[in-house]
């Protein structure tokens, strides 16, 4: 495509954009006309229909090899956007409608799959379309695969004023036939011209042929062992980490198709924003078919740092509440996506507003914001997330469940206080709870209900007494719950979860190397076990490529798993090599300030961030050096305009920066066998690792 002939597409596209937003919303901001009596409900003004206004983006673009009657009404394209639309008789479909597989690429086969020539993406800068990507399906790129349109451009958008309805345009004629076609013949995939060898560094063409999902793992090659063989259900005492047969070192592991790829590739290098934005215009077609599966069908979803489990999640949580979901893949009722902690809620509460104009159907809570939401806590808790093994286990809630039978068969009503002070007294001489020796001890330790409230060890015990006695009305409901991160849950919050959630319909996704604790379920096996899925076990999907972290700074973290699961395959193979600085104490402070600079400097419209087992010691050194924390968010830190976020490795967890400076690495808390802290820390940079240390690193990260 010529220069000038791409400009010209490029106006075009961007015309399409402004009518297709002020269709949108325009749609989003009209009340909802109420169509009962007057009654109590009714207002007189209505509400608009969207809590958050839509952008109204559009994605993408589809060509097909010929009209189509059947679908398109004699069209050839069609957009993806958003939401359904119309822009002057060309059709824009929801990226949730089955159709959009058009698009993706994946393997949830639309009969118009077989039928494209050209998929374009737009990339977006801010409300605008600056450019976009053309890539052929299978044959050679057709001289002009996209009909030019005549759009005007709208006037500025006005809420008073509405656009008259467009009419929809006559079709254009269908394509003369070939001589040996009828015009209305669409050609059989023999008829079909092959594909092209691509030309070696050329991105190649997406992949034409019908994928299939991605094979869910064996239980094996999952780190699960078949049902006959599964170990009785997760101790509750601490886990060592289940041993996981993986691809030999060095072996590498296979490559799913990318499509987009030049997008993509640009939206990996561009520098990483505070949250998460959506990334329709690049999902991998292996990351659509695991967004679009029905909301019934549970599954799990595994991978190393990076591999897009977040993006799966809240792309996931949008499409199953999505108004261009087909019924069958859709629920009636609302979707919980959990995550680690409020950070994380922040990092991606604005893809998932964005994907469903702030839909209250979908709930984004961390686990420690959904307790205190139970609870009605306006605070944290102090002191360590847990005491003793027994604050974590299953057997408290089952302990629970026997207070509230006891205390409803006296005709009690139970309550908060109620339930949690006859569990702390083991029910009564007569009838105790309990009879294990090391419960009766434990249980004959816990403070008092008023104390208790205070402690975070004892929240997850409140909070699952609290949803046994008086459901929040808000959180009643739920059918799907999205589980991120999901191999930090311990056994007492999945109890919870798995009580809140109706239709036991899960989408479970983690990592296991990344676990922090030895409280947690150490396999997927594990578990599956606490969630009493009722329909058989969910399939587990890996996802294999690496988008986030550059191929050196994987290769460097990796040295902290096993020797068989060190393979890389990172979308990123380029990227300066992690940077190691052992100093003496004394230079700890201008050591790691240095590094800070040095990473704003190298990234200035990125994020940095340090991450330390000791936060307090780094944020004494930044007040010293003249940084002061910010009023808005207190793990950042500002100087003259260049800010610096300060993580525990806990609190870092789901997030991600350009730089990343991880401050003495052997002060990091480890789990039996396990490194997950250091772990994720160090797979938290997008660009740049720095590792500073005055005492000796670990010892897989010693050798070169
Ligand atoms: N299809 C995509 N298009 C654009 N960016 C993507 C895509 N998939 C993943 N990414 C980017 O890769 C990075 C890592 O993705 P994500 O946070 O989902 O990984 P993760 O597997 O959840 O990682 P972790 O386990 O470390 O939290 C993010 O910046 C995300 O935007």
């Amino acid at each position: 495509m010529t220069l000038e002939r791409k400009q010209l597409d490029l106006e075009d596209e961007r015309t399409a954009q402004k009518r297709y937003r002020r269709q949108v919303q325009d749609r989003a901001s009209r009340p909802i006309t109420y169509q009962g009596s007057r009654n109590s409900l009714w207002t007189g003004t209505g509400l608009p229909k969207s809590a958050v206004m839509p952008l109204g983006a559009l994605i993408g673009r589809v060509a097909l090899r010929e009209p189509d009657e059947e679908d398109l009404d004699g069209g050839s394209d069609f957009y993806i956007g958003e939401t359904k639309a119309n822009l002057d008789g060309v059709d824009v479909f929801s990226w949730a409608a089955p159709v959009a597989c058009t698009f993706f690429r994946g393997s949830r086969h639309h009969e118009l799959c077989d039928e494209v020539a050209v998929i374009r993406a737009f990339e977006h800068r801010g409300d605008e379309i600056v450019d976009f990507h053309d890539e052929p399906v299978g044959d050679e790129m057709p001289a002009q695969p996209f009909r030019k349109r005549a759009l005007t451009v709208p006037a500025a958008p006005s809420r008073t004023l509405r656009p008259p309805a467009a009419p929809r345009a006559a079709p254009l004629p269908p394509a003369p036939p070939s001589p040996t076609q009828s015009p209305s013949a669409k050609p059989t995939a023999a008829q079909k011209p092959a594909a092209p060898t691509p030309a070696a560094g050329s991105t190649p063409p997406v992949a034409r042929q019908r994928s299939s999902l991605p094979a869910p793992l064996s239980p094996d090659a999952a780190a699960t062992a078949p049902p006959s063989a599964r170990p009785a259900p997760p101790a509750v005492r601490p886990e060592p980490p289940a041993s996981r047969p993986a691809a030999p070192a060095g072996q590498s592991a296979a490559a799913p198709p990318v499509r987009a790829e030049a997008l993509l590739r640009a939206r990996l290098a561009a520098p990483r924003a505070k949250s998460l934005a959506p990334v329709l215009a690049t999902l991998q077609p292996d990351q659509y078919d695991l967004v679009t599966v029905p909301a019934m069908d549970s599954m799990i979803i595994e991978g190393q740092p990076g591999t897009g489990k977040t993006i799966i999640a809240s792309h996931r949580a949008a499409y199953l509440v999505s108004d261009g979901t087909p019924p069958e893949n859709s629920l009636d009722g609302n979707v919980l996506i959990v995550g680690p902690t409020s950070g994380y809620s922040e990092h991606i509460r604005a893809v998932i507003d964005r994907l469903t104009s702030g839909s209250k159907r979908v709930r984004v809570l961390s686990l420690p914001e959904l307790m205190r939401h139970l609870l009605h806590l306006r605070h944290e808790p102090r002191g360590p997330v847990s005491r003793s093994w027994q604050d974590f286990a299953k057997m408290l809630a089952v302990l629970v469940r026997a207070a509230v039978a006891r205390l409803k068969a006296t005709g009690m009503m139970p309550t908060l206080d109620g339930v949690y002070e006859h569990v702390r007294r083991n029910g009564s001489s007569e009838y105790p709870l309990t009879k294990d020796p090391e419960w009766i001890k434990y249980l004959g330790g816990l403070p008092p209900v008023r104390d208790a409230r205070t402690i975070r060890a004892h929240t997850p015990l409140l909070a699952i007494i609290q949803w046994e006695v008086a459901k929040p009305r808000d959180l009643v409901g739920i059918e799907h719950i999205i589980v991120d991160e999901a191999q930090d849950v311990t056994p007492l919050e999945w109890h919870l979860l798995t009580s809140m959630n109706e239709a036991h319909a899960w989408t479970i996704v983690g990592d296991l190397n990344q676990r922090r604790s030895d409280y947690t379920p150490g396999s997927w096996t594990q578990v599956l076990d606490l969630l009493a899925i009722p329909y058989g076990d969910p399939p587990i999907h890996r996802l294999e490529r690496g988008y986030r972290s550059t191929r050196p700074i994987l290769q460097y973290a990796n040295r902290l798993l096993p020797p068989a699961e060190r393979v890389v395959l990172a979308f990123q193979e380029e990227g300066p090599e992690p940077t190691v600085k052992r100093c003496q104490r004394s230079d700890l402070g201008t050591t790691v300030l240095h590094h800070v600079i040095r990473l704003q400097v190298a990234y200035p419209q990125g994020t940095v961030a340090v991450i330390t087992a000791d936060p307090k010691t780094v944020e004494t050194m930044l007040h010293r050096a003249r940084w002061v924390r910010s009023r808005q968010n207190g793990s950042t830190w500002q100087d003259s305009g260049r800010e610096v976020t300060v993580a525990h490795p806990d609190t870092a967890r789901g997030l991600e920066f350009d730089g990343v400076v991880v401050v003495e690495p052997a002060d990091f808390p480890q789990n039996l066998g396990r490194q997950g802290p250091l772990y994720t820390a160090l797979t938290r940079p997008n660009r740049e690792l720095a590792v500073v240390h005055t005492k000796p690193l670990p010892e897989p990260l010693r050798r070169r």
